[in-house]
């Protein structure tokens, strides 16, 4: 029998939630490990109560059904710990934040397996969207469509200065953000740069994702992190309930609306990708890729 989205989910969290202790971590330090979950690596610090959770699928950080789904059940073990308060989400290959959506399950795809992709990205992004911690995205390096994404779910964006580029920029791909990807764009930058940004598909340079308020600050590449940690503690010294109860009005409407549609998005989201245009247009940018490095 399938199991629902939640059952599945709880399956995992009960395989991936021992907390194991290496023997060189700080002792306030406890590291969420196992070989399943290493595509995400997280650490909670009981000190802070700031959690630490790091993309960790080389060489891009692209997003498949396995690191989404481990970044879910991570996510949901973090917000289950009560001294958990916060999360710093990056990446473990400095220059690349994420790559966004891994292309390939998306080209030539078996459909049970692209619903399951869908359904999972959904459930991952309505979690962050609406997380009860204090979330921080450290952009250490590229961060394009699903990366960006990623970041949007965030409460605060910090970026590292360099050639690194952030946007969401489906339409060069030849595919559609879906009004969830735009709704949470609109909400950080405004409509009007929104219909800019999408329908070019932009790709912003640190200083002009700064400019439009798609991030929050540009920092040297080793100072992201404290940066983070920094900002961080600014947000944990508001009381959780009154912060929580705050961001719960601004962004809930935001994700009931995901949620009133999400089979009606599925379907829409194998509709199109399976066309065979579309299936043309991702196999011409998969080759523009490969065919980069030569
Ligand atoms: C009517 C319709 C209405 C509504 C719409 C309905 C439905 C919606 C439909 C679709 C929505 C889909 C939303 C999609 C979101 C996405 O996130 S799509 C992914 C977009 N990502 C990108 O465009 C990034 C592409 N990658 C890069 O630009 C670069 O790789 C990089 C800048 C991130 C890093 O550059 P380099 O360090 O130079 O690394 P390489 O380019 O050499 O890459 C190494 C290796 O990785 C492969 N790769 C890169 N990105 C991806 C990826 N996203 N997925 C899969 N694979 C990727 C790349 O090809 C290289 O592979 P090899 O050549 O080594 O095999």
């Amino acid at each position: 029998m399938a199991l629902s989205f939640s059952a599945k989910l709880m399956r995992g969290v009960s395989r991936c939630a021992a907390l194991v202790t290496p023997k060189t971590a700080p002792t306030s330090c406890r590291y969420f490990s196992s070989a399943e979950n290493s595509r995400v690596l997280v650490n909670l610090n009981d000190k802070t109560g700031v959690a630490t959770m790091q993309l960790n699928r080389p060489p891009v950080n692209s997003l498949n059904l396995e690191v989404l789904t481990d970044m879910t059940i991570a996510l949901d073990k973090l917000q289950t710990e009560k001294d958990c308060r916060g999360m710093i989400l990056t990446s473990s290959s400095p220059g690349i934040f994420c790559a966004g959506l891994d292309i390939m399950e998306m080209y030539n795809p078996q459909e049970d397996r692209l619903r399951e992709f869908w359904r999972t990205l959904q459930e991952l992004w309505k979690m962050m969207y609406g997380s009860r911690l204090a979330t921080i995205a450290a952009i250490n390096g590229h961060s394009p469509a699903g990366g960006c994404l990623l970041s949007l779910t965030c409460d605060y964006r910090i970026m590292a200065q360099g050639k690194f580029t952030i946007g969401l920029n489906e339409t060069l791909l030849g595919i559609v953000a879906p009004f969830w990807f735009q709704d949470t764009m609109v909400n950080t930058v405004g409509h009007r740069e929104t219909e800019r940004a999408l329908q070019l598909g932009l790709l912003y340079s640190g200083e002009n994702a700064l400019k439009v308020g798609l991030i929050d600050e540009l920092v040297s590449p080793e100072k992201v992190m404290e940066t983070a940690e920094g900002q961080m503690q600014m947000w944990l010294k508001i009381p959780d309930f009154a912060r929580q109860l705050t961001k719960e009005q601004l962004r809930g409407p935001t994700v009931q609306k995901l949620a009133q549609h999400q089979e009606a998005d599925i379907d829409h989201f194998v509709n199109f990708i399976t066309k065979k245009a579309i299936q043309k247009s991702l196999e011409m940018y998969l080759n523009m890729l490969k065919q980069k490095k030569k």
